[in-house]
């Protein structure tokens, strides 16, 4: 990102993003460079940056980049998906679908009134291979140490995530200490996005998240499709699951294992700007 370069600043459910529009051929900033956009005193200040990059003629709107705030790149953001598109249906408007290319897999966005954006997310992907987990390192073993756990489940939406279910709502500092430990193990190959889920008396689901390469996040918007996929799969949940982290719900709806998975929920363009250093 070069000096004098614009940016769009954008929003969902509080994670927050900087979107960069590299589609003319300009390189993605390094990870140093990344880290110091991302400060919030003396960068501009995001969870993750967002550069698009040119999709193939017939088949994707543009190609995305996905950087964590602490300059490791990611294969996917549900939150950020959605915020692409919220960017893409104002530069084009008169269209509300679009074809994103993530390093994970092709996303299809949908714009929907009452400032809803729905996602397809592909399908939820189960089990240790799936998130890394080194092979023969048992889980229950990892977690031991968590105070309340009913039990846990490992998904990968392109992303990989390790779900807690807990008795009881996690502590902040439990989120904080226990999620930093669990998401840099050396366990897991590439790290893991760590989700603290429990249950409302309204069948709802209470999600906190330390996502990888970022920690607490008001957000997490594959991390809530991961939970919801996990609870839908052992049939502890029915589809469409709502689930409610600090930053608002988002609706995820599976109707099953050959089926892809729909995430619904808001996104918000805050502000655009130019970076002067
Ligand atoms: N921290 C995640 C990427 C961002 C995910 C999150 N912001 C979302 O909305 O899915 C990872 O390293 O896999």
């Amino acid at each position: 990102m070069s000096p004098n370069q614009s940016f769009t600043k954008l929003e969902a459910l509080g994670n927050d993003f900087v979107l960069l529009d590299h589609r003319d051929g300009q390189p993605d900033p390094g990870p140093e460079r990344i880290r110091a956009l991302a400060d919030r005193r003396s960068g501009i200040g995001f969870d993750q940056l967002l550069a698009l990059h040119p999709g193939t003629a017939d088949a994707d709107d543009c190609r995305v980049h996905i950087f964590n705030c602490d300059g490791s790149p990611a294969r996917q953001c549900g939150n950020g998906m959605r915020a692409i598109a919220r960017w893409l249906a104002d530069e084009q408007p008169g269209r509300d679908r679009f074809r994103l290319a993530t390093p994970a897999g092709a996303v299809e966005v949908e714009i929907r009134g009452d400032n809803q954006v729905r996602v397809n997310m592909g399908r939820p992907d189960f089990g240790a291979a799936a998130v890394g987990l080194e092979p023969g390192l048992a889980l229950n073993d990892l977690l031991a140490g968590i105070p309340g756990r009913l039990d846990a489940g490992l998904v990968s939406m392109g992303n990989p995530h390790l779900i807690l279910l807990l008795e009881q709502p996690p502590t902040a500092a439990l989120v904080e200490q226990a999620g930093s430990h669990l998401s840099r193990h050396a366990g897991f190959q590439d790290g893991v996005n760590v989700s603290f889920a429990t249950r409302g008396d309204d069948g709802a689901v209470r999600l906190r998240v330390h996502e990888r390469g970022v920690g607490p996040t008001p957000a997490c918007g594959s991390a809530a499709c991961a939970t919801a996929a996990l609870l839908i799969m052992t049939g502890a949940a029915k589809s469409p699951v709502n689930v409610d982290q600090p930053g608002g719900r988002l609706v995820i709806d599976w109707p099953g294992e050959e089926s892809p998975l729909w995430m619904t929920g808001p996104a918000r363009r805050v502000f655009d700007g130019t970076c002067l250093t």
